[in-house]
């Protein structure tokens, strides 16, 4: 019997997979996520996706372990989650208008073989009025998420459109992750 661990606390995660009706397990490492800021957004998010994925592996030796980490990218700045009301009200102001792309990385191990990949999403918000922003932020939805929105709650109202794939918006790539899985041998 092929064992899946999720490594990651989202929630939205475990409901993706959920949606697959996949039987797993999930198991959260307290890896250090502080960036180097001289790496490209692509590569950062692959490793600490692999840095949580691996925190996860030395307990589970013979499991498939999935890692994940999104991030916003806009004006080459990485935005990960916000670190209070003010700075997702920075955020969501910046934002306004523009189009930024949402990256995931994601690593999947399984004994000596590891898969890293990064998706990327392009999405596009209407222009925000000041109040708009005050509403969303005093909602509470921005605090645990990367770019200070969650496209899949009142989040919603903010996306003009996205090119791409909207799973990875929410915090994992669903179907190319169980492509990716079954490389490696996964049959769940
Ligand atoms: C842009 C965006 C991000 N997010 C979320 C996805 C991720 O859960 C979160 C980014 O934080 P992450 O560090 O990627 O993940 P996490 O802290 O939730 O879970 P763990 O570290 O245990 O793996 O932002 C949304 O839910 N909706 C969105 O539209």
């Amino acid at each position: 019997m092929q064992n899946l661990v999720l490594a990651s606390g989202s929630p939205r995660r475990k409901e993706l997979l959920h949606n697959l009706k996949l039987s797993f397990d999930v198991s959260v490492s307290n890896i250090d996520e502080s960036i180097d800021e001289t790496l490209p957004a692509e590569e950062l998010v692959m490793k600490i996706a692999e840095k949580k994925a691996k925190a996860v592996a030395v307990q589970h030796p013979d499991s498939f372990v999935i890692g994940a980490d999104t991030a916003v990218l806009f004006q080459n700045q990485f935005l990960g989650k916000p670190k209070n009301e003010q700075d997702s009200i920075k955020v969501l102001k910046a934002l306004s208008n523009q189009t930024h792309e949402v990256v995931t990385g994601v690593a999947i191990i399984h004994q000596e073989s590891h898969i890293l990949f990064v998706e990327k999403t392009e999405v596009t918000f209407w222009e925000l009025s000041d109040e708009e922003i005050a509403e969303y932020v005093a909602s509470g939805e921005p605090r645990d998420k990367a770019g200070s929105y969650g496209i899949q709650g009142l989040g919603s109202a903010l996306v003009k459109h996205i090119k791409g794939d909207y799973f990875n918006v929410v915090g994992l790539p669903i179907s190319r992750t169980i492509r990716e899985l079954r490389k490696l041998g996964y049959r769940g």
